[in-house]
Formats: C-alpha cells, sequence, structure tokens
C-alpha cells in the first residue's frame, strides 16, 4: 500500500518536474528578470570564453525556485561546456566527490545544489580542488596511509544555496563571483507566465497572465505551477476559450491562493502568529512545532516572501506580526503592535 502511494507520489513529481523543464529558459538572453546577476554573468562568461580559461566558481543565493538550478544549466551552454549537477546532502564521502571531480573535462561546469548541507570533512576537500584545481586524498588507514595528490582539469564551481549564512567562511570566500537572486516583480513574472502559455499553446488573455504572476509569490516556479493548474482548470470549465482574468481568478481560488498569492500554509503560519501569540513575538522553533514544519521549510520557503511583503518581520525576539499581516488575515492589529520593535533583524542573520 506504503509503496503504492510512493509510486504515485513519485510519478506525480516526475511529471512535474518534466513540465517544469519544459519552460526552462535555455539562454541567458532568455533568461527573465535577475538582472544585476545576468549582467554580471554575461561579462564574466564573455571574458572566460574569450580568455579560453574556466570561469571563476560562481555562488548562487536566494530562496528556493528562483531559478538558480536554470542559471547554472545556462552557464554551462554559454561557455559550451559540459555540466555535471549533484547536491550536498548526495555526496556522502569524500571518494564520491572525488570521483565526481576526476570525471570532469576542462573547463566543466559542477553545479552542487545545497551546498550548506555538505558535510565538513568532504569541504575539505573541496578547498584545493576549488584553489589550485588539486585533490589531496588519504589512500588507506593507520602507518600504512599516505596522501596522494592528483591533479584536475580546471573546472567551474556553481554553487547553490537558500542560506549563505550558514555556509563556513572558507568556503564562501572560494567564490569569485556570488550572486544573490531575489524575488521577481510582477512584471517579471507576467512576461515569464505569458511565455510558459506561448510554449504550452494555451490561450491566455495578458490581464488573465498578469493575474497569475501577482498571485506567484515572486517566485517563477509556482507561477509555471499556477499556470498549469489554471490551464488544466479551464480546458474541463471552460475549454476553447481565451483564459481571462476572471477565469484566472476563479481557478487561483479554487486553489486556494489567495489575492497576495499566499496559500493555505501561509495563511496557517500568520494566523498561528496572531491568534495563539497575540502578533508575537514567537519562537521559529515554537512555530515549527505548532504547525508541524520543519524549521528549514519555515525559514526557507514560508518566511522570506512574508517578510519581504511586510506581513511578518524578524525580530531579535522572534517572528512579529505586521500591521499588513493583520490587515490581510481580517483582524485589527492590537495597539501595540503599530509600534514596530528597533531590534529588526537583517537578512543575514538567521
Ligand atoms: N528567470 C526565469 N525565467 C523563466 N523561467 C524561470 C526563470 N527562473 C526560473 N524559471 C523556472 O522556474 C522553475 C524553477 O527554477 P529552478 O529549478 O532553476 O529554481 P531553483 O532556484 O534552482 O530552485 P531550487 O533551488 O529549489 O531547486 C523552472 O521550471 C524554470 O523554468
Amino acid at each position: 500500500m506504503s509503496g503504492d502511494a510512493g509510486r504515485t507520489i513519485g510519478a506525480a513529481r516526475q511529471a512535474e518536474d518534466a513540465a517544469e523543464a519544459s519552460l526552462r529558459p535555455q539562454v541567458l538572453d532568455e533568461f527573465v528578470g535577475q538582472k544585476a546577476s545576468r549582467e554580471n554573468l554575461d561579462i564574466f562568461i564573455r571574458a572566460a570564453r574569450g580568455r579560453g580559461d574556466a570561469l571563476d566558481h560562481v555562488l548562487l543565493h536566494g530562496p528556493p525556485g528562483l531559478g538558480k538550478t536554470t542559471l547554472a544549466q545556462i552557464v554551462a551552454r554559454e561557455l559550451g561546456v559540459g555540466f555535471r549537477a549533484t547536491s550536498g546532502p548526495v555526496i556522502q564521502r569524500a571518494g564520491d566527490l572525488a570521483a565526481i571531480l576526476t570525471n570532469l573535462q576542462p573547463r566543466d561546469v559542477l553545479f552542487i545544489d545545497e551546498i550548506h548541507r555538505l558535510q565538513p570533512a568532504i569541504e575539505e576537500v573541496l578547498y584545493p580542488a576549488m584553489e589550485d584545481f588539486q585533490l589531496d586524498l588519504i589512500i588507506g588507514e593507520g602507518p600504512a596511509a599516505r596522501s596522494v595528490r592528483i591533479d584536475l582539469s580546471p573546472f567551474t564551481l556553481v554553487a547553490a544555496t537558500t542560506r549563505s549564512g550558514l555556509l563556513t567562511t572558507p568556503l564562501r570566500d572560494r567564490f569569485g563571483i556570488p550572486l544573490r537572486l531575489v524575488f521577481y516583480t510582477a512584471e517579471e513574472l507576467r512576461l515569464i507566465v505569458a511565455r510558459g502559455a506561448e510554449k504550452l499553446r494555451f490561450a491566455l488573455s495578458s490581464e488573465g497572465a498578469e493575474e497569475i504572476a501577482r498571485r506567484s509569490r515572486g517566485t517563477p516556479r509556482i507561477a509555471g505551477r499556477l499556470l498549469r493548474r489554471v490551464r488544466d482548470f479551464a480546458a474541463v470549465t471552460a475549454a476553447g476559450q481565451v483564459v481571462d482574468r476572471a477565469l484566472a481568478d476563479a481557478a487561483l481560488t479554487r486553489l486556494e491562493v489567495d489575492a497576495l498569492g499566499l496559500d493555505a500554509m501561509d495563511r496557517r503560519y500568520l494566523r498561528r502568529i496572531a491568534e495563539h501569540h497575540h502578533g508575537g513575538p514567537v519562537g521559529v522553533e515554537t512555530l515549527a512545532a505548532a504547525l508541524a514544519e520543519a524549521r528549514d521549510t519555515i525559514e526557507d520557503v514560508i518566511e522570506p516572501y512574508l517578510i519581504q511583503e511586510g506581513l511578518v518581520l524578524r525580530t531579535s525576539r522572534g517572528r512579529v506580526l505586521g500591521e499588513l499581516g493583520w490587515r490581510h488575515l481580517g483582524l485589527v492589529p492590537p495597539r501595540s503592535a503599530s509600534q514596530l520593535p528597533l531590534d529588526l533583524l537583517s537578512d543575514s542573520d538567521a
């Protein structure tokens, strides 16, 4: 029974992944938004290509679904080199990383997702590999152990993390090109949605695209997902019609995506702070336990957008519901909530 359920979820996930891949931009020019990062990358890629060198190592950081994997693939394509992908938690032993590194061709791109989850011992193997394209391995154990040095082809490490604050300083310092990805504007997302609809041969009006974009939490991955769900909804309820704003709104409302683009989980989070903690401050661990979510999910997936939109504030004493948060829930903020705490934490203090 559980095996079947696992297969079903696996199959659904695979279908979603395939649908997502079909919407991925292939070259830098097709990549919408992230102007500063895109322009910097463009210059560094041209320079590396001109010199025939490997591009310097790139660190992409920012919330999930903003295009880190997509950009890494584009970097390899623009450089005209091979692309190899892995992720921090998958690399269990130094030998796993050594096998990947020794198989790279000159100037290849190695993408490591979730690099903040790399084990410290493996991180140490990465330092000389990144700096001098050399691998120092210990072979054998005890008195017979000896160290061997292997030369690697020059390569580019493109690493992604949702939390650059969790990286050790020596690792962070080894990336010559650190790029921070930010939430997309509604206009950028409208363009992504309109192009996606074109690729899916789905008749969506400009206002329909705008409605989906506005409710995508600043995130292309969510925009792509909502676009596919609106298409499903329209195919059943309004076959053959151009999907306009009203139809998009009806589909999104049915999906419980509200006017600000928040989903049921976002609202549970906000309501918890309002109703159980009088608007906060409340610690993230307390919220995670109450909502039965991992702390990482709260901090990486739920909070960044709510904080950016001013619905929630992060203070040294915990999370506080902002006035907008109260209003969004249709509640009146208690008088003290309008006095903003002065000890707000900056983005990097997690
Ligand atoms: N700038 C963009 N223009 C168009 N589509 C984009 C853009 N960025 C991302 N996408 C789309 O959003 C989806 C998610 O992108 P991607 O997998 O690269 O995100 P990510 O930041 O690597 O997320 P995660 O770190 O969670 O894997 C992809 O389907 C991709 O097509």
